[in-house]
């Protein structure tokens, strides 16, 4: 990140815990006996770049689609810029929200997943321009002109009018990203993106991600296994286990001084 994106992200950290752009109050999430996130309190800032790592199972899948309106939480609040994703007022009453609401919040997020699924029948341009036009119902012109800047940051600007197909794993990723970035999303989320690769596509889809949070606008909340990119990405990191936040902090901190056994032990898998 640049020096005067740093500054600016540290100005806004200060007054982070007044205005969050993410915040989780108290939410628990079960699916029937279990228990999968316990009392989850968490706030993201704007433009904040935070890292969920953790061992498998740990409630970071569920933390994000919570977020995403795929998963209702059993119980707390969530916020997105200032709107209740779950629930909304009706008067001073905090009811349940109904799906067009849902609808609505979920337009603030933009989400990559591990699986890229492009439309197969469509070139790379189609595929980025589709939801903008359908969903955000932005003329064909428009989303055009977004997609292709967006493709360009990515680095396909030359594959625009070729088919998913045509392109190896590592671009497909990239794309999906792109296609995200088009929405304007407020916060975008990334689901262990690279786990799907081949090990030598990894770091070209790390290094698009990396240049996207130097821009120091895009809050993103990222689940990774890949420990040096959460050390080069992030502003902190978040350990969780059992489903809770075991420990956060800069990512100095958590990962070269790991306090408890068990961060000490899972960090250890990735240096051996
Ligand atoms: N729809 C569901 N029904 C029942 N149990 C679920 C459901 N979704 C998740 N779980 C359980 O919740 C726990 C947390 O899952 P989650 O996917 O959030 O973990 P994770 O930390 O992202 O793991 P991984 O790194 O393996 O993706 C797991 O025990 C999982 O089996």
């Amino acid at each position: 990140m640049s020096e005067q994106a740093a500054k600016k992200l540290e100005h806004e950290n200060e007054t982070a815990i007044l205005k969050p752009i993410v915040s989780y109050k108290n939410v628990s999430k079960s699916f029937g006996e279990t228990t999968v996130l316990k009392n989850l309190d968490l706030d993201v800032a704007k433009g904040e770049k935070i890292a969920l790592i953790g061992p498998s199972g740990s409630g970071k899948t569920t933390i994000i689609r919570m977020l995403m309106t795929l998963e209702e939480p059993t119980s707390g609040t969530i916020e997105v810029d200032g709107e209740m994703l779950w629930h909304k007022y009706d008067g001073d009453q905090l009811v349940p929200a109904d799906e067009k609401h849902l609808r609505k919040v979920r337009g603030n997020i933009g989400m990559v997943f591990q699986q890229y699924n492009l439309f197969p029948h469509m070139t790379i341009l189609k595929n980025c321009t589709v939801a903008p036009i359908n969903v955000l119902g932005i003329s064909k012109e428009e989303a055009t002109e977004r997609a292709k800047e967006m493709l360009e940051k990515v680095g396909l600007a030359d594959k625009m009018e070729n088919y998913p197909s045509q392109l190896s794993g590592g671009q497909q990723q990239r794309v999906a990203i792109a296609r995200s970035l088009v929405m304007q999303p407020k916060v975008m989320l990334f689901d262990e993106v690279t786990a799907a690769l081949d090990p030598e596509l990894v770091g070209e889809v790390l290094e698009v991600i990396k240049d996207i949070a130097a821009d120091g606008e895009t809050t993103m909340i990222l689940i990774t296994h890949e420990i040096d990119f959460a050390r080069d990405v992030a502003d902190r990191v978040f350990f969780l286990d059992a489903g809770k936040i075991a420990e956060y902090g800069k990512p100095e901190d958590v990962l070269e001084n790991p306090e408890s056994e068990r961060l000490q032990s899972f960090l250890s898998r990735f240096n051996a």
